[in-house]
């Protein structure tokens, strides 16, 4: 085992699970209890630089989904990558662009600012999670409104038994699966 994954291993060990939250059926993965550890917190901000660090081409601008991929999205900016907001509706001033998306629990729209991207631009996506892929298919739509490319969607945590890799239509890479 590579220290990457030496480091993935520790972290996907200190992420909570609930059982039936917020419904009865989904287990419910909190990531914040790697943010109230922290090495944890510390294993898993150097994997993520390793990985974005050896993305080819370096993204033009990461993309972050509101509310958790805040969380992570920032981070890996301070590798000199401007850092652009997915928001919920109704959150960001100026022209703004609109998608509505689905969720493992629920539906909701998603913006992002008209002149935050440009034409052409390689964009990296981050979130905390894909479950359905719901939010990240919706990102990426946002993405293309403003003609650029997501090069890659990034998420700390993937479950694999909802494949919602398969609604994404770009690269996508995830640190830790369950
Ligand atoms: O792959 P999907 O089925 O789209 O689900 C993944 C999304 O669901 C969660 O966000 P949520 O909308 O619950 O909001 P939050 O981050 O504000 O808690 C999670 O943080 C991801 O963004
Ligand atoms: N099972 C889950 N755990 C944590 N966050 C989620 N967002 C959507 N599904 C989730």
């Amino acid at each position: 085992m590579t220290d990457f994954q030496k480091k993935l291993e520790y972290v996907k060990k200190n992420i909570r699970s609930y059982p039936d939250f917020p419904k009865p059926g989904i287990i419910f993965r909190d990531i914040f209890s790697v943010l109230s550890n922290p090495p944890a917190f510390h294993a898993l901000k150097d994997a993520l630089f390793e990985h974005v660090s050896e993305i080819t081409p370096k993204p033009d601008v990461i993309v972050v989904l509101e509310s958790r991929g805040f969380l992570f999205g920032p981070i890996v900016a301070l590798h000199n990558i401007p850092c652009v907001p997915v928001r919920k509706k109704g959150k960001l001033p100026g022209d703004i662009c609109r998608q509505e998306y689905t969720l493992e629990y629920g539906t909701d729209v998603f913006e992002i600012q008209s002149d935050s991207i440009k034409a052409g631009q390689n964009v990296l996506v981050i979130d905390d999670l894909l479950a359905t892929g719901g939010s990240l298919k919706a990102a990426c739509l946002l993405v293309k409104q403003l003609k650029a490319n997501v090069i890659q969607c990034l998420v700390v945590m993937e479950l694999l038994n909802l494949k919602g890799r398969n609604h994404v239509a770009v690269p996508t890479h995830s640190l830790i699966q369950f």
